[in-house]
């Protein structure tokens, strides 16, 4: 692929920029503890991550990907889960190496670099800022910010028209198959992390522009400045 220069980076956040699954993890299976059902582990939790905290909750709740809990049941655990995640949605979280450097090389070469997440702005800003990224980025974008969420491209859209740039001329980074659908519908270029979260499947099934296993791989398709 001939290196380009976009005039505008759109990340996503889980499985992407932080890998933020040990605290997700960790609070929903404090809330199954609350509500005397079982546990589900990380490993289950991380094929769950990438559409919002309520459906996570709902998977979890299900003991699946699909599927829907009684909505008894939802009302009983969604508040359990917020409450639990306000408390603990940085501390058992991580930055993915390469990241940081990625970003700084981005930024050294004159790109500018948004947030885009479906996890709720309630939680987003908190773990950006705890991370020391929030202010790295010029829009964040979060689940709640916009009617719809990724895969619709609604908020690749939104955070587009805020930076004023051509969806054509920007690039999205992601991990996960919402992420390339979004993009394809937003008309964004698409590159994704292979250590990220997809459901359990391989993100390259999905034919992003471009498969990476870190930040540090940016400069090989963009343009230095
Ligand atoms: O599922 C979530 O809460 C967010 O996931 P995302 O940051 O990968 O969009
Ligand atoms: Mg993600």
């Amino acid at each position: 692929m001939e290196k380009f220069k976009p005039g505008f980076v759109l990340i996503d956040l889980d499985g992407t920029l932080i890998d933020s699954v040990p605290d997700l993890a960790y609070c929903v299976d404090e809330m199954m503890k609350q509500l005397d059902m079982p546990v589900r582990g990380e490993d289950a939790v991380r094929d769950w991550v990438g559409n919002g905290v309520q459906r996570l909750t709902e998977r979890a709740l299900v003991n699946s990907v699909d599927g829907m809990p009684d909505q008894d049941l939802m009302d009983k655990a969604y508040p359990i889960f917020l409450e639990l995640y306000k408390d603990n949605n940085a501390i058992r979280s991580s930055v993915y190496p390469g990241v940081l450097e990625g970003i700084k090389w981005m930024k050294e070469n004159g790109y500018r670099v948004g947030c885009v997440t479906n996890k709720a702005e309630a939680f987003t800003v908190p773990l950006l800022k705890d991370k020391g990224l929030y202010d790295l980025f010029e829009v964040v974008v979060s689940g709640d910010t916009c009617a719809e969420k990724k895969p619709h491209p609604m908020p690749l859209l939104h955070a587009a028209k805020l930076m004023g740039v051509e969806p054509e001329n920007a690039l999205m980074l992601g991990d996960s198959q919402s992420d390339v659908k979004a993009a394809r519908a937003a008309g964004f270029h698409i590159f994704c992390m292979t250590y990220g979260y997809n459901h359990g499947e391989d993100i390259r099934d999905y034919n992003p522009d471009v498969v990476m296993d870190s930040f540090m791989e940016l400069p090989n398709y963009l343009v230095a400045k």
